[in-house]
């Protein structure tokens, strides 16, 4: 997607030095676009932990070039083990690392090591252009329920929580792919953004990529989306994830399960947007079975933004002696989600309809 006019993906090759991976450094935005070069392992590993690359789907693409990085300084088999523990352990939720990771392990293992380091760039670069085509296709997919409800030139409101857009993948987003192409083929759309508390990917990444496409969006805090849908102000909720299980459960951002509550008592439509790599065929319980990242407790405590001398600054809001908790994740059940939009089609949160939507891995569901 462009920002200010100049096409970008949220990582790539350096154009001189093409073994080097750029990125969009996102714990600056909104307030500064900086594209800082990796070109070594730990550094990679830092962007992901640290969130300067974030989003399920980027995660794992970062991932995989993490590994190419790793293999042309040391093509050995220590060194790629080395690698794929480190990049393992940056963050445990999106399934889309381990998917990733998986991949260029089993491409790797078996490949003679004078040719690794090209055969993993090669990899990776496939997964990111994967990336593109699959997002691409959840929007078409997504597209066909925005146009449903805009009927007669009517204004569509979307609410979306957190930041699945073009900046949590390579490209065009998951939750937000569906909204651009709207926005493109001329659909009046309106999206509601949730702030997203604690480290306010709605307020600082969904709104600053909305607002650089030129689509029209209002911030609100994350409480206000059970009033807005009692008010008949809000027509669907479409938000990402960064795990599914095989029976349809959804992990996303902290505050998605509250959403999705609130949408059910309304009779407001739920939809979750997700490439077939965040679904984790081997579970089926998300309330038990998926590991919920705990982050420090500062994201609670403090506050970052433009301060009005127009320096970044940091500010403390919780009293110094009270105890916090700072889990980053949630776990929507099946039950309350309305649909999943996936590269393939729209289908319902539930083993048999994955099963049917994706048969290769749905045999896996069934035994
Ligand atoms: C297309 S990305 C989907 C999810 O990864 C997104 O909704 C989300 O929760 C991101 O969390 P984050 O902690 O910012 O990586």
């Amino acid at each position: 997607m462009k920002i200010d006019g100049t096409a970008f993906r949220s990582l790539w090759l350096d154009e001189t030095d093409r073994w080097s991976l750029r990125i969009i450094d996102q714990t600056k935005l909104p307030w500064a676009v900086e594209m800082p070069r990796l070109t070594t392992l730990d550094q990679v590993a830092h962007a992901i932990s640290a969130m300067l690359v974030r989003g399920a789907p980027l995660i794992g693409a970062t991932a995989a070039y993490g590994v190419a990085i790793a293999m042309r300084a040391d093509p050995s088999d220590a060194a790629l083990q080395q690698a794929i523990t480190t990049l393992s352990a940056t963050r445990p939720t999106a399934i889309n690392l381990r998917w990733a990771l998986n991949r260029m392990e089993s491409l790797l293992r078996d490949h003679p090591k004078v040719e690794r380091a090209e055969a993993a760039y090669a990899e990776a670069a496939a997964i990111c252009d994967e990336d593109v085509a699959t997002n691409h296709a959840i929007g078409r997919h997504g597209l066909g329920l925005i146009r449903s409800r805009a009927s007669a030139g009517r204004r569509v409101n979307i609410l979306t929580h957190c930041n699945a857009g073009w900046i949590a993948t390579v490209d065009w987003g998951t939750a937000l792919a569906p909204i651009y192409l709207a926005h493109d083929e001329g659909i009046d759309v309106h999206v509601f953004v949730d702030e997203t508390r604690p480290r306010n990917q709605g307020a600082s990444l969904t709104a600053w990529e909305l607002g650089k496409h030129g689509v029209k969006h209002t911030v609100i805090v994350d409480n206000a989306g059970g009033h807005l849908m009692q008010r008949g102000e809000i027509d669907m909720v479409i938000v990402g994830t960064d795990r599914v299980t095989n029976a349809g459960d959804v992990c996303n951002k902290i505050g998605t399960y509250l959403k999705a509550l609130a949408a059910r008592d309304n009779g407001i439509p739920f939809y979750v947007a997700l490439p077939s790599s965040t679904i984790d065929w081997t579970i089926s319980d998300g309330l038990t079975d998926i590991p919920i990242e705990e982050r420090a407790t500062t994201e609670v405590t403090t506050m970052t933004g433009r301060a009005l001398d127009g320096s970044i600054a940091t500010i403390r809001i919780v009293p110094k002696d009270s105890l916090v908790v700072n889990p980053a994740f949630d776990v929507t059940p099946a039950r309350l989600v309305s649909g999943l939009i996936t590269e393939r089609g729209v289908c319902a949160a539930s083993a048999a309809a994955l099963s049917q939507m994706f048969p290769e891995y749905g045999r896996q569901n069934a035994v």
